[in-house]
């Protein structure tokens, strides 16, 4: 196998993936995914809570095992693989930041709502301090036109960043839109630029393939799509994808094939597929990690969680603003009682 990288891959399953499986990763899931994610060569394994460091809460989601002894876990049986965090400053802070470079942690991605880059300038300048690679994650993307985002990236790229990416966090961009992102973050910043997909539209793909003709060099994926909403990227697929196209991700294609089958796949609660929700997420640009949570508040309330998810998208919510999930359902169901007594 050859060690040559095109492309550097972040698997995201041992953290976008706690949003699918409700925060309940145990030390054993994580200690085998990770192994073999190792053993894969693959470059960065990101694990966290699915809402990045100290997401664990009642708004949330409440983590069936520490983080901390998640990341201890991973830390301890790769050889070559780094170990990355996400931290949404506001719910994880400086000291869990601290905690993770303690324990081995190499990469720290600090992610943010893609208008609000100013509040990661200090998170971004202690993780340099700390000596981690950094990375800024501007989450919701499609929200922003592309002159924003570029804005937005460079302060980033001011606070330190050596990287900048396109956050999908709804699967809501289609192909020409992404390519327009990722071309003018290419023109106007001077460090790499990475793509983080969600498959709702079914595009996750294809945005990822066109990212990487547009010149991003760092790539997000998810091992069986074990990441929020229909997932992300498929990692196997998209190695096994980048090998036919002769682009290099150093990744052993059997190895990965194998641990999705026999590693991940158990894990999972259901298949990842496009379903009706998650279908509506892409629709109508919402958070990816709200789809639990709207299920969670239709059935409590007796209505479809695609109109929660609509009304959601309508209203421009966006991550962080998951107690207003609840707030939604309880209007839909109000009006729906009063239209039906009419
Ligand atoms: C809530 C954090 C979020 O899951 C980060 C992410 O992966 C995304 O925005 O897609
Ligand atoms: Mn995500």
């Amino acid at each position: 196998m050859s060690s040559k990288r095109d492309v550097l891959i972040t698997e995201v399953a041992l953290r976008d993936g706690s949003h699918a499986i409700a925060h309940q990763y145990t030390v054993d899931q994580v200690t085998r995914v990770a192994k073999a994610l190792d053993e894969a060569n693959v470059p960065y394994i990101e694990v966290s809570h699915g809402d990045g460091l100290a997401g664990s809460s009642l708004q949330y989601g409440l983590s069936r095992t520490n983080e901390m002894e998640l990341i201890e876990a991973a830390v301890a049986v790769c050889k070559q693989a780094k170990i990355a965090i996400l931290l949404l400053p506001g719910i994880g802070t400086i000291e869990e930041l601290k905690e993770a470079a303690n324990l081995g942690v190499k990469m720290a991605r600090i992610a943010t709502h893609v208008t609000e880059a100013d509040v990661s300038a200090q998170h971004i300048a202690k993780s340099k301090e700390l000596g981690l690679e950094t990375v800024g994650f501007l989450m919701m993307s499609h929200m922003a036109p592309t002159e924003t985002l570029v804005e937005q990236a460079k302060l980033m790229e001011s606070y330190g960043a050596d990287v900048v990416y396109v956050v999908d966090s709804a699967g809501a961009l289609l192909p020409h839109e992404a390519r327009e992102r990722i071309r003018a973050l290419k023109q106007h910043l001077q460090i790499d630029i990475g793509f983080h997909g969600h498959n709702n539209l079914s595009l996750a793909m294809a945005n990822t393939l066109v990212a990487i003709e547009e010149g991003a060099t760092r790539i997000d994926g998810s091992v069986r799509c074990l990441g929020a909403g229909a997932g992300n990227t498929q990692t196997e697929v998209l190695v096994s994808v980048l090998d036919r196209l002769g682009i290099a991700t150093g990744i052993d294609i059997y190895k990965m094939m194998d641990l999705a089958e026999e590693i991940v796949a158990p894990i999972l609660q259901a298949p990842q597929e496009i379903t009706r929700d998650s279908l509506v997420l892409g629709y109508a640009g919402v958070y990816s990690s709200f789809l639990l949570h709207a299920k969670r508040a239709a059935k409590t309330f007796n209505i479809d969680s695609r109109d929660i998810l609509i009304e959601l998208g309508k209203r421009k919510v966006v991550g962080g603003q998951e107690d207003m999930i609840v707030d939604v359902a309880a209007e839909i169901a109000k009006r729906n009682l009063e239209a039906a007594v009419r």
